[in-house]
Formats: structure tokens, sequence, C-alpha cells
């Protein structure tokens, strides 16, 4: 069983056409990098991989679940079971890294948690080996906001581990970190990816370090599917090519 289905996914706002009949199936411990243009849907369609959004016409289909038919308590079942890291790292900077990092356990804890020590132990000592894992242990009782971004989104990698998923989505997760603190990042990711049999699907700007750590490049043009091949045989130029308004792209 595929971890993701998109099965002729169409998404329009309005008169706009995000995405345009896109098909196309991602695999368990696959790491899939989206490319596109801005606008060309990358982040649409990764919003429905956890039900923020639902087809206008097509399935998406996540873990064996029709996202777009789930609703409440399956959906948030499914939800647990899918990571989500942003651009901006979403942590809240006045609070630990350690309990940003603990907030990843949230969906499978019952009540609302207000300090570190509301947290049972065993989480805030599983949220201490993520951190270890990426590298910030000895950062843990430092406000968030203390932290670099390359760091932050570390972070937010931990609290997205806590959440013990099987997919991990990625929206631009290095977009704003320099060339340095992006390398690190997406090894970060693909080494988890690999150690945990992790789903990834993630956004990408850069084609190098899409090409350096994917197994496999989705291009989107215009929320239509242009490119779809194993990174391993695919060139720079052919990547970059996905950005091009009038080049001609082979689909695999
Ligand atoms: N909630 C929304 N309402 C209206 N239009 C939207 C909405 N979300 C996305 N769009 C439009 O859908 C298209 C695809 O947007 P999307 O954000 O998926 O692109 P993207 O490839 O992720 O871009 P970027 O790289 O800038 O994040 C764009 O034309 C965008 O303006």
């Amino acid at each position: 069983m595929s971890a993701v289905r998109f099965e002729g996914v169409t998404k329009r706002f309005g008169h706009i056409r995000a995405l345009d009949d896109v098909s196309f199936s991602v695999e368990p411990g696959e790491v899939v990098v989206l490319l596109g243009l801005s606008g060309s849907g990358k982040s649409t369609l990764l919003r429905h991989v956890d039900g923020l959004h639902t087809p206008t016409a097509g399935r998406v289909t996540a873990l064996g679940t029709d996202v777009g038919a789930a609703r409440g308590g399956r959906l948030r079942d499914l939800r647990r079971r899918i990571g989500f890291v942003f651009q901006q790292f979403h942590l809240v900077g006045s609070l630990s890294v350690l309990e940003n990092v603990c907030t990843g356990a949230l969906g499978r804890l019952r009540g609302p948690r207000l300090g570190l020590v509301s947290y049972p132990k065993a989480v805030r000592l599983e949220a201490l080996g993520h951190l270890d894992r990426v590298g910030l242990g000895p950062q843990a009782f430092q406000r968030a906001d203390t932290l670099s971004g390359g760091q932050q989104q570390r972070v937010a990698v931990a609290r997205a581990l806590l959440q013990r998923p099987e997919i991990l989505l990625a929206d631009e997760p290095v977009a704003s970190l320099d060339p340095e603190s992006s390398a690190q990042v997406m090894r970060l990711i693909r080494e988890i990816a690999s150690e945990r049999d992790l789903t990834v699907l993630c956004s990408l700007h850069q084609v190098e370090l899409a090409l350096s750590w994917a197994d496999r490049i989705v291009g989107l043009r215009s929320g239509r599917v242009v490119l779809d091949e194993p990174a391993r045989t695919l060139d720079h130029s052919a990547a970059t090519a996905v950005y091009g308004a009038n080049q001609l792209v082979a689909i695999a």
C-alpha cells in the first residue's frame, strides 16, 4: 500500500486552478521532493495530505484513509500520524526548547498542558532524546527564540518526531535558512527518514538540495505534474527545466 496516493486531484480556489489533475503515489519510506515556481501548487498539494484542503475533484489517500472523506475522530487519528514542518518553524518563542518539543505529544495526551512539568516524565525524556538526535540537547532549557533559524528548524523536526509520525510533510523547511543550515536540516530529515522508515513529502526551491537529498523529484508547473523521476537519474538542467516557461520536460 502506498503511503500517499493522489488520484486525479484538482483543486480550484474560485477561478484559480491550483492543482490540475495531479496523480502520483509516494511509497512508504520514500523521500519525495516537490519542485516548482512560487504558485505552482506545492503547498496546496501538501495541505491535501492531512486534510487541510479537500480536492475539488479526485481523491487523496494517506495511510489507507480517504482524506477528503475522513471526519472527526478518523481525521484526528490520521493527523496524529502525519507530522508537518513549516518554513517559519511555528515555535513558541517564549517557551523553552524542550517544552516546544513536548507539544508534539499533545495529540496523544488528554487535556491541555501548561508548563514543562505538566507533561509526563516519559514524554519529557522522549523529547530530550529527540533533541539529542537533532544535536540540540545542550539547548533544551533555553528559550526557543534565542536559537538561530537553523536550530529552530531542528527543534521543529524534533517536535514533529515526538508525534511519532509515519509521514512527514515539510513545506519549504529551509527557505529562510542560509545554505549551510539548509544542508544540515535536509541531511537530518534524510537521515531520520532512513532510520525510521519515515515517508517524506517536502517542497523545496533549491534544485541542488532536492537532487542531493531526495529519492524522487516531482515537478509542478501551474498545478500540473511536469516531472516525476528518481533523483539519481536526473541532472541539474532537467530539474531546473521545471522552472522554465517554455521548455519541455519529460514525464517519467
Ligand atoms: N486559500 C487560498 N485561496 C485562494 N487561492 C489560493 C489559496 N491557496 C493557494 N491559492 C492559490 O493557488 C495557487 C497555488 O498556491 P500554492 O501556495 O500551493 O503554491 P506554492 O507552489 O506552494 O507557492 P510558494 O512556493 O510560493 O509557496 C496560487 O495561485 C495561489 O495564489
